[in-house]
């Protein structure tokens, strides 16, 4: 289990704690919102590196910045690299949020405050999203004459479908909390500025559960966007078959039956 830490001392815009047993808060504080410079860029790279070496745990991604998850990629950085390093920059960005949504890890992004741009596509790239009644998400890159290009264009249809994703997009608006749990861009829906306590208490709840078996749901639910129907049952049989030929199913079962609670990895 990775101790509480930072990449680096150089490096305070990313860093982890163990909050519970199983459970990993990654908080983001880079003021003045959170944007996604290399220095969250980085920091998200080295903490993810402590959850691959950590194993089973289950992440809570949250800000320590009053207002912000993350306002997204850095402006100030952008506007002042050449199209070489925008791709590399772009690149990097992508690769972190592509590792954080692995299908074998739970992450969950609590949101209180403003998800916007590559935030919100780092909010995407979670698992599960947790929202204060105040927060607000959005894709605003067309206001600055960008797409969403860390993985928005593609995770926010498969979450909320496509006419709701082009109208997010195409507006370029901020979409309320409440409208965004309502089309289901946002999991679950909590008082203003309880996200990251719902989200921890979630966590705990889910550590109780077979990572492995959360983790094959995940890639499962995953396949179903790529794969044909009958393809897709096909490999939810094969993922059932694995399980249960696995320990966890063994443990699971032989837990009900004893009446007591299972002891999963
Ligand atoms: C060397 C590293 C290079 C890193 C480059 C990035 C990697 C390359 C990316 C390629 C992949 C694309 C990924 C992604 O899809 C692209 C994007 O995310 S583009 C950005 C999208 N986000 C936005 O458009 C939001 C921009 N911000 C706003 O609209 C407003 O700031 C706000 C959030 C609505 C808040 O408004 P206000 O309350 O009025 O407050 P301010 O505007 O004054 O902001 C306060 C303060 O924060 C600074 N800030 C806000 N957003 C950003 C940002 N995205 N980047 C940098 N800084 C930001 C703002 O400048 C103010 O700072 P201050 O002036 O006080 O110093």
């Amino acid at each position: 289990m990775p101790d509480p830490g930072r990449p680096d001392v150089g490096n305070t815009a990313v860093r982890w704690d163990r909050v519970a047993d199983g459970v990993l808060r990654v908080t983001l504080e880079r003021p003045p919102a959170n944007a996604l410079g290399k220095p969250i860029i980085e920091g998200l790279a080295a903490a993810l590196d402590e959850l691959d070496a950590a194993g089973n745990v289950i992440t809570v991604v949250t800000s320590a910045i009053p207002g912000f998850f993350a306002a997204g990629a850095d402006i100030k950085h952008m506007s002042g690299v050449d199209a070489e390093s925008f791709l590399a920059y772009g690149n990097e960005l992508r690769g972190v949020l592509d590792r954080l949504a692995a299908p074998n890890r739970v992450t969950i992004a609590a949101i209180d405050g403003l998800a916007l741009g590559g935030g919100l596509e780092l909010a995407m790239a979670c698992t599960l999203r947790i929202a204060g009644a105040g927060a607000r998400l959005g894709l605003p890159e067309a206001r600055l004459g960008l797409i969403p290009g860390a993985g928005g264009t593609q995770r926010l249809p498969r979450l909320v479908g496509r006419g709701r994703a082009l109208d997010i997009m195409l507006t370029a608006r901020q979409v309320p909390a409440p409208e965004a749990h309502a089309i289901g861009l946002v999991d679950r829906l909590v008082a203003d500025g309880q996200a990251e306590q719902e989200a921890l208490k979630l966590a705990a709840e889910l550590r109780r559960l077979s990572q492995p078996a959360l983790h094959a749901v995940i890639r499962t639910v995953d396949a179903a966007f790529d794969l044909p129907l009958s393809a897709g049952f096909a490999y939810e049989v094969a993922q059932e078959q694995e399980l249960f030929e696995s320990g966890e199913a063994k443990e699971g079962l032989a837990a009900f039956l004893e009446k007591r609670p299972p002891k999963f990895v």
